[in-house]
């Protein structure tokens, strides 16, 4: 068996997504996202340019050791780029090799652990009563955890504050817009939110929030303090990780559970926070970390340290990511939670799939393969368009963390 054709296919069904197709000789194929939220042709090039010519002629089967190709092959190992390229030409071969099995992925990486897989939705207002009104909305459509984020007075276009929509879609401009951010009136309009959602709500649902990397250390931890009264299923991305020593601090301070790695590409991102325990949730997904051949690996490390997966899902995550996931959490032994930000009605229809959503659990579907597809025709009427994810400033203009 071999492959015959791998192709990118670019499309903007309301924003851009990259996704690889590889066909084989047999007629089956397979398809895989590679979508870098605002650099996304980046990785189009690099399959294009680098990746498809070494595909071309060799045996979709050998999933593991195209992987080692990919990865050890190219001498210049792990970033974003790479790892999204990798990640789509694996996810493609897993489709394959599922479909020509006859059975959903799950199966093929050691069958059911679950029924269904929790999700979370993100809900969020311009201030602390249109949050708390959101978080209702979400209740009512049945979700069991629900990640809440606020406007914050005097901060402009404070990060994942959505526009009235069912998703927050950050990447929506020409060129970077610029956003604010000022810690000190975060840190004390933030735990107010969570004071008020306990009050209104109880603590039957799952809270999450998500600090999106703007804290220090020492004010990440006192956050998670100020927290702590309201019992977070997780706070998210509370300072950079790219130092994984800066998470000890935050962990001696507060009981809160931490989750972080939405931007993590391997394991090596993660090592240190996860044999230290410095985290429960771990956020790495299909697409950013090198697809289910490495996830799985990152996944088998957290499981001995009981740190539980947290997949990313927000709509910059095709549809073909999302699936996928699915899969995966519908086997991983330490699932904890997936993110599930919905797509727009014009992507689901570019991506046909077979995941539903019922009671706050996402399914996958029982369709050979990762149950998703790509409608070629449709993907050709939304042309490619350049967006940038926003930047941060404070105040006084400094350059901060998005
Ligand atoms: O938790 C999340 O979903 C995020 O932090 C994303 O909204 C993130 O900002 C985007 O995926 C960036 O592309
Ligand atoms: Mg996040």
């Amino acid at each position: 068996m071999k492959i015959e054709r791998a192709r990118v296919i670019v499309t903007c069904p309301g924003r851009n997504f990259v996704t690889l197709k590889i066909e084989t000789d047999q007629g089956v194929y397979g398809i895989g996202d590679a979508t870098l939220n605002g650099r996304e042709l980046a990785v189009v090039s690099y399959l294009e340019e680098h990746v498809i010519p070494c595909l071309i002629g060799s045996d979709p089967r050998r999933i593991e050791d195209i992987w080692q190709f990919l990865y050890r092959g190219a001498y210049w190992r792990r970033g974003p780029v790479t790892m999204r390229a990798i990640a789509a030409v694996d996810v493609a071969l897993w489709d394959i090799k599922a479909k020509m099995a006859g059975m959903p992925l799950y199966q093929l990486l050691g069958g059911r652990s679950r029924d269904g897989v929790m999700v979370y939705g993100h809900a969020s207002g311009e201030d602390i009563e249109a949050t708390v009104d959101a978080v209702g909305h979400y209740i009512d459509m049945g979700y069991k955890a629900i990640r809440a984020q606020t406007g914050v007075p005097g901060v402009k276009d404070a990060y994942g504050v959505g526009r009235g929509k069912l998703y927050y879609e950050p990447a929506d401009a020409a060129l970077p817009s610029v956003t604010g951010w000022d810690t000190s009136k975060a840190l004390n309009y933030v735990p107010k939110l969570f004071a008020k959602l306990r009050d209104t709500y109880g603590f039957d649902h799952h809270l999450l929030h998500d600090g999106h990397h703007r804290y220090t250390p020492i004010e990440a931890a006192t956050l998670g303090k100020r927290l702590e009264p309201f019992q977070l299923f997780w706070l998210e991305d509370c300072t950079p990780a790219e130092n994984q020593e800066a998470f000890r601090l935050v962990r001696q301070h507060t009981t809160t559970p931490l989750a972080v790695g939405e931007i993590f590409n391997t394991i090596w991102d993660a090592k240190d926070l996860i044999e230290n325990q410095l985290i429960d949730y771990i956020r790495a997904t299909i697409v950013g970390a090198g697809g289910v051949t490495h996830l799985r690996r990152i996944a088998d490390l957290a499981s001995l340290y009981q740190v539980r997966t947290g997949c990313h899902g927000a709509t910059d995550l095709s549809p073909v990511t999302m699936g996928t996931a699915l899969h995966f959490d519908t086997w991983v032994p330490n699932f904890g939670v997936q993110e599930y930000m919905r797509h727009s009605e014009e992507t689901d229809a570019v991506f046909p799939h077979d995941y539903h959503f019922a009671d706050g659990l996402l399914y996958c579907g029982e369709t050979p393969g990762h149950g998703v597809d790509i409608d070629e025709d449709l993907a050709a009427k939304y042309p490619y368009k350049r967006a940038y994810l926003p930047v941060a400033r404070l105040e006084d203009g400094t350059m901060w963390n998005w």
